[in-house]
Order: C-alpha cells, then structure tokens, then sequence
C-alpha cells in the first residue's frame, strides 16, 4: 500500500506565503500533548499507540467469534450508535461489494449484516422485526456505556424475540455484548446472562474506537481482513509520529482546517467520488463534530458523495455563501471497472466515450469539479489514496483520528468530550417520565404548550 498523500494546491490560492509555517510552533505543543497525555482530556488517549499494542489473543478471539457467527446465523445484528456503529459501518461498506447484503448467503459465506439501534422509530423496529422473522439470527450488542437509549431499546425488543425462537439458554448463545469492563446497564446484565462479551477500555472514547472490538468483531464478520487494518492504521502511526509537520501530511490536514476556520470558511465539506465512501464521511462527521463542536465554536463538518450531489449540492458549493472548503478523497485505483459500449444511433451522444470506463469519467468528473468549486472560491484539498482495501481503511481511521487530535488542541477545545449530547438527553427523559426528572418535566411541557 502507498501512504495517503494530501495535496493542497487547490487551496494555494487562498493562503498567504509562509501562513503555514507560521502555525509550526502551536503544532509541536499539541504533538507534545497528546503524546505526553498532558493536555485537555488526556484520559481518553488509549487511541494514540492502539495500532501498536494489539493484544494478540483478543484478536484471535474475535476471528473465532467471527467464524462462530457466520456459521451460525443469516442475518447478523449489530445493534449500536454513534462510535459504537459507524465505524464498523464505514468499514464494511468501503471493503464489500455494493450489494453485499443482497448477495445470496451461499456466495458471500457471510450473513447480511444490518446496523439497527440508531433510531427511535417504531415503523423501523416493526419493519425490522418483518426482515428477521424466520432468519437464523445472531445480534452483537454494542455500547460502552451501556445506557444508551436508541440501541438499548433496539436491544430489548430484539433481546425478547431470540429469547422466544430460542428459548433463554439458545438466545444466550446468539448475543454478543460489547462494552465497558466493569460499570453500565450492559455489563451487568452480561454478566447476569453470561453472554461472550468484549471490554472497551476506559481511556477509548466511542467515536476513536472503531480499532477496538466496537469496530473489529463485525468487521471480521463481513469477511475483510481485521490485522491488515491494524496494520494500514501501524504504518499510518509511524508515519505521523513526527511533531514536524512538513513531511507530516496528518498535521498539515489539521493546519490547513484551523487556518481556513479562522478565515470564516467554517464549513468543511468531505467530498468522494465512490459510493463505498459514504461511510466514512458519516464517521468522519461524528469524529470532527463531536471532538471540535463546542465552547460555541468549531468547523461544521459536512459531507456529500460526488457525483451523485453534484444534482443536488453543486449549486450552493459553486454559488453559495462561501463559507466552505472542501476535502476530496481521490481514489487512483478503485477496486473494479467498467467500459461503455458503443450505440449504434448514439442518441445520447456518449459514442465519443465508447471505450473508455466509467472511472475515466469519473476522474475528469473529480478534475473538473475540482477547479470548478476552486474557481468559485471553495479551496479543495485532496487526500489521496491509492486504492480501496483493508490497509488503506486502517491508515484514513489513524490519519482522521490524529489529525482530529491535533486539530481540537490548535483549536483550544477538549476533543474528547462531548458534554453538549447530553442536554437533549435530558429533556427526552424528563418529557417520558423517568423518576428524578419531575420538576423539569413540567416546565418542559408548559413550554410545550
Ligand atoms: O456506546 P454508547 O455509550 O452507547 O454511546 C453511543 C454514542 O452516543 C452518545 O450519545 C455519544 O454522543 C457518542 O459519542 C456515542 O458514541
């Protein structure tokens, strides 16, 4: 695998000579604080040296887990939100085929894998029970602190129907939990039931922990390679272990985002060309959106996938407030190709394209755009990677979740914390009636009237 190279010379234009260089300093403190564990939040850095501390035997364990679950079920569960899915789901949907989940079980040797537990939507859960009603199913319960609303309801219901097809002891033997070691609601009752279980450790926060089981069990399930992702997430380590940030493209990712936020370009807009991507720009939202929305300030990251938005966002990227920059995921070699045929009347006028392949198009679709929203005032970077495969997914989690570090210390917020998710949380129990929140119930639905 080559490493991801980022290229900025679509954004030269707007900055100044030497603007760079001049954050130099503030990089090597915020180097220096992740590493020594001395700044904002320094308990939840267990992500920093992760692609170099594998426990060996865990990894052993979930490949055994994996091979159990495929041989055991037709439809696998992973029930989880935020940290505790989305990159497990990046994941799966980068490296599988498109239809992987259409795709009969006898040719895929895996089961369809469906990510529920991220809604509060009583159509879904029925139509969900509807899907799994005379499947083989197993459930991988996902949440490290085991309270969590949406999959804790998600769970329960699921929790009662394996209970019913398989009685008490046979559901026990389909449901693996995922959390934390020795405190929450999930652990307690594992541990009552006796389900297999895997540990998030203490000093991982959900959105770093797609490297840990959270990610790695029902990535092994759909078949892609876990120690090839450990090992693009290695090298992504040993490639931006330096606190200086010319050869450092991690850091001079975070560089370029703080200098165009303070320029009032606060929004930054991920952009890919490849279906399989979407994902991934799903998790990158959660990493950047949580590590770096708060104290009232902070990038909004956004996301559209290209060319699919160019019909729908184009316009407000070309033309619109220009408050954005974008960051473009440029695959050179995506997985598979196609060539367009030739027509004989040619009606749509493609016969000067016969030939060539969809991703040749595809390429001068990216080019053009690209100094097109560059012409219109949205600076492009562009994070190049060679190819879509285990070692490339390993790298982009490691360069993100780095970058991310860096990017919330320059920014002067704990990235670690996510203390503004819990004020809705509040209002929700209050407004369902939990025990505690009387007094705010009431305030609540007068303002509600
Ligand atoms: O894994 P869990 O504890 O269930 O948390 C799942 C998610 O929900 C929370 O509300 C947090 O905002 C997220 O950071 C977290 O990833």
């Amino acid at each position: 695998m080559s490493k991801l190279r980022l290229d900025y010379k679509n954004a030269s234009s707007f900055l100044k000579e030497g603007e760079m260089e001049m954050m130099a300093p503030f990089v090597k403190e915020a180097h220096r604080q992740l590493h020594d564990k001395t700044g904002a939040g320094n308990d939840f850095l267990g992500w920093v040296d992760l692609p170099k501390q594998i426990d060996e035997d865990e990894i052993q364990d979930l490949k055994e887990t994996a091979e159990r679950i495929k041989k055991n079920c037709d439809v696998f569960l992973v029930i989880g939100i935020g940290g505790s899915y989305l990159g497990a789901k990046a994941a799966i949907e980068m490296l599988s085929h498109t239809f992987h989940n259409e795709l009969s079980h006898e040719r895929r040797k895996a089961p369809q894998i469906h990510f529920v537990g991220q809604n509060i939507s009583g159509t879904y859960m029925k139509h969900l029970m509807e899907l799994i009603e005379n499947k083989e199913v197993m459930v991988n319960v996902i949440s490290k602190s085991g309270t969590t609303t949406e999959p804790a309801v998600a769970f329960r219901i699921i929790r009662g129907f394996l209970e019913e097809k398989y009685g008490k002891e046979g559901a026990k033997q389909r449901i693996i939990a995922t959390t934390d070691k020795s405190k929450g609601a999930l652990r307690t009752l594992a541990d009552q039931e006796g389900y297999k279980t895997f540990v998030i450790e203490d000093d991982i926060g959900g959105r770093f922990s797609v490297l840990t089981p959270v990610g790695l069990l029902p990535i092994a399930v759909s078949g892609a390679d876990i120690d090839e992702i450990i090992k693009g997430a290695a090298i992504a380590y040993d490639d931006f272990k330096n606190s200086d940030f010319k050869d450092n493209h991690c850091y001079q990712y975070a560089v370029l985002r703080n200098i165009f936020y303070r320029k009032g370009k606060t929004v930054e807009v991920m952009a890919n060309y490849e279906p399989s991507l979407n994902y991934l720009s799903e998790w990158w939202k959660q990493l950047y959106g949580e590590s770096e929305g708060k104290d009232h300030k902070g990038l909004f990251p956004a996301s559209v996938n290209f060319t699919t938005d160019l019909h729908s966002m184009g316009q407000y990227i070309q033309d619109g407030l220009r408050n954005l920059f974008e960051t473009v995921i440029k695959v050179k070699n995506p997985k598979e190709d196609i060539a367009l045929p030739t027509d004989e009347q040619d009606l749509d006028g493609l016969n000067y394209l016969a030939g060539k392949t969809v991703n040749f198009i595809n390429e001068k679709a990216l080019q053009g755009t690209m100094l097109a929203h560059t012409d219109g005032g949205v600076p492009n970077i562009v994070l190049n990677i060679d190819e879509i495969s285990e070692q490339s997914f390993g790298y982009l989690v490691y360069f993100f979740e780095k970058a991310c570090g860096i990017s919330g210390y320059l920014l002067g917020v704990n990235p670690f914390d996510q203390p503004g998710v819990e004020d809705y949380k509040k209002n929700m129990f209050a407004l369902l009636g939990k025990k505690g929140f009387e007094k705010e119930k009431e305030k609540l639905e007068n303002r509600l009237k």
